[in-house]
């Protein structure tokens, strides 16, 4: 045989097999466009897979394609979490066009779609139609009911989970911001509603992993090194940003119908609820609190600032400070600035990259009233019914006669007397308020006068952890050589400033000066000792005396520290970490359980996240006492 007849003989075979191809083709056409007339006609609903429908989409002459396609999710996987919220989620309205171009992959509108479970029902204007096509739109009514009941019911939940923490947190923490809150749930409820259409950024994604290994680490590193391994070893992006407000997110990789991939999809689904509880937890305790002061004095800021309502005499002080041997112990001065109608000063936040803070503010000074205060009161003096009553629930003996009948006393008088009932007046400071670990904040100490007293105070404040108050001796011993040699101090009255001690488990222990509303320069350029009795006229404010009874309170403190600690403080260091891991699981797991009900608390990979830190804790120390219950 020649090659062209070889050829020919090919071609033919070749030809052979298109038209039985295309013979086949038009078969299976014919048999696509019959099981779709007689689905549209008689039977109106089937159940297939979407690759199914998309090839018999694709087959079917453009004039017979379906007007509209209604899609519902099977909703099983949803359900097999208990999560209401996330079953028969209901997506509608394609152009039947559009849908013809579509893969599977891209008809995956909600994270718990599935494709094996969809349910596609085509419609078509026909008569035969009618009382089918009223039914399923009972059921789409239905199903649009129940989606909204469930939102509702969440919103419900939310609402509720929301009131239980305010009790019980008892408003020692700040406030949330509803008005954000509300965006952000907003937020979260468009992109909870986007999802299905537009791929999820995986910059994004990889961006809020590294944010919540960045809060892990801040916590612990343990928990940080758990979340690592985990996301290393997850299928997908292992933090879904927008699931800061959707417990129910997954990728589209979760998307599994067997049984086996719905517990691992829901270990991942709560591993993310535990990240997520992670970074709810962290912006909840964002560093910044305001613990003494005049309440809406600070307005939050950006980039390691706080801003605090402009004053001239604070501001020139500030500004004075920064080219002072004192500077390194006052918050950088950036400026002023406004916001709105209000100016501020921009001052270095000095719980800036803390975590947990612990904080203690120390009034310096034998008084905190100025000489030209207590001038005025001999003259013309204003009276303040406010103080009286701040006196009377103190102590209702306080007031005198006259100020009883005038329900109102003088503001030096007050001030005054608050000075002889703490510390001030006798050891030249006193503790205004401390902020816990756990952000509770402590102001009751009005009547905290002895030195016993205070030191007591101080070693409840730093743990009686000898470290922290080594850390915080130095800093004492330091500021007062600064002081020593800087001019501003020299020629400065300084009244009401307090010395802000602050201490978190990773960082230095820390003393700042802060708040110089009340600092005057003196009478002209009179040199103050500091640590000289005041009498009128001489300006004296006591804050080196002050600082004398501080610095002698830490020592005591140090010493009773030590002694209860006596061993090294290497061992005593590591000891605290592991500590620390410890109850900063136990505060997440209980944060876990308490605020996500939905989620149980002993679920396995908390558990394994709080067992593998547990193990830790107890690994190096022996038999540990750190037993936790939740
Ligand atoms: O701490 P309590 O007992 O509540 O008393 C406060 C403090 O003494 C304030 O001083 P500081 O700012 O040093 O904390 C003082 O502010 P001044 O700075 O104005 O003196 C308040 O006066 P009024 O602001 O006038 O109420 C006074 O009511
Ligand atoms: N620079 C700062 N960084 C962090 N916290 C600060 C800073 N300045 C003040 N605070 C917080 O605000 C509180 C009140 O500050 P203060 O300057 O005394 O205010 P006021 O002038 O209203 O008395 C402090 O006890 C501290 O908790």
């Amino acid at each position: 045989m020649d090659c062209s007849a070889l050829v020919e003989e090919g071609l033919d075979i070749h030809k052979g097999k298109e038209e039985e191809r295309t013979e086949l083709d038009e078969k299976e056409d014919r048999k696509q466009n019959n099981i779709l007339r007689s689905s549209l006609c008689e039977e109106s609903i089937w159940t297939r897979s979407i690759s199914d429908l998309t090839v018999g989409m694709n087959k079917i002459p453009r004039k017979q394609r379906p007007v509209q396609a209604t899609f519902y999710s099977g909703g099983q996987y949803a359900s097999s979490l208990g999560e209401t919220a996330t079953s028969d989620r209901e997506v509608k309205c394609w152009e039947a066009e559009g849908l013809s171009n579509m893969g599977p992959d891209q008809i995956q509108l909600g994270g718990e779609m599935q494709e094996g479970s969809m349910r596609v029902m085509v419609r078509e204007g026909t008569e035969d139609c009618v009382t089918e096509r009223e039914e399923q739109e009972g059921m789409e009514k239905e199903r649009r009911d129940e989606s909204s009941d469930m939102w509702k019911a969440r919103d419900d939940r939310k609402a509720r989970w929301r009131v239980q923490k305010r009790q019980r947190l008892k408003g020692s923490v700040e406030e949330e911001n509803e008005k954000e809150r509300l965006e952000m749930e907003r937020d979260g409820r468009k992109r909870w509603t986007q999802r299905g259409s537009k791929e999820e950024d995986p910059q994004i994604a990889e961006n809020g992993a590294e944010a919540l290994l960045q809060v892990a680490s801040i916590r612990n590193p343990t928990i940080s090194r758990i979340l690592l391994n985990s996301s290393s070893s997850s299928t997908s992006s292992s933090f879904n940003y927008s699931s800061v407000d959707s417990d129910e997110v997954f990728s589209d990789e979760e998307e599994t119908t067997t049984k086996e991939q719905c517990i691992t999809n829901k270990k991942a689904c709560s591993w993310r609820t535990f990240l997520t509880m992670m970074q709810w937890s962290a912006r909840r305790r964002s560093s910044w609190v305001q613990l003494a002061g005049h309440p809406g004095n600070f307005c939050p800021s950006e980039g390691g600032e706080v801003l605090k309502k402009y004053n001239a005499v604070e501001s020139s002080c500030l500004q004075a400070l920064m080219h002072d041997s004192l500077c390194r112990f006052v918050p950088q001065y950036y400026g002023v600035t406004s916001r709105g109608n209000e100016r501020y000063m921009r001052l270095e936040d000095l719980l800036s990259g803390k975590s947990f803070p612990v904080i203690m503010d120390c009034k310096m000074g034998v008084r905190t009233y100025l000489e030209k205060d207590l001038s005025k009161v001999q003259h013309s003096a204003s009276l303040r019914s406010d103080m009286y009553w701040k006196m009377v629930k103190v102590d209702p003996a306080a007031p005198t006669v006259e100020e009883h009948a005038l329900r109102a006393v003088t503001k030096s008088r007050y001030l005054q007397w608050r000075d002889s009932l703490s510390s001030s007046s006798t050891l030249g400071f006193r503790i205004e308020g401390i902020t816990k670990e756990n952000g509770k904040v402590l102001r009751d100490f009005k009547m905290t006068r002895t030195l016993a007293q205070v030191t007591d105070t101080v070693l409840t404040f730093t743990k009686k952890q000898p470290n922290i108050l080594k850390d915080y001796l130095s800093r004492l011993m330091a500021l007062d050589e600064a002081l020593k040699k800087s001019e501003f101090f020299k020629t400065h009255e300084i009244i009401g400033s307090s010395l802000l001690f602050i201490h978190d488990r990773r960082s230095k222990a820390n003393i700042w000066m802060i708040d110089f509303g009340k600092t005057f320069p003196t009478d002209s350029g009179l040199y103050l000792k500091h640590n000289i009795p005041w009498i009128e006229g001489n300006q004296e404010d006591g804050y080196l005396t002050g600082l004398a009874s501080l610095t002698s309170v830490v020592k005591e403190a140090l010493l009773e520290a030590e002694k209860l600690n006596p061993c090294d403080c290497s061992t005593d260091t590591q000891h605290e970490l592991q500590t620390h891991c410890v109850s900063v699981t136990k505060d997440v797991m209980q944060e876990i359980s308490q605020s996500a009900p939905a989620f149980s608390a002993r679920d396995t990979v908390l558990e394994e996240v709080f067992s593998c830190v547990h193990l830790e804790a107890n690994g190096s120390r022996g038999a540990s006492t750190t037993q936790t219950s939740i």
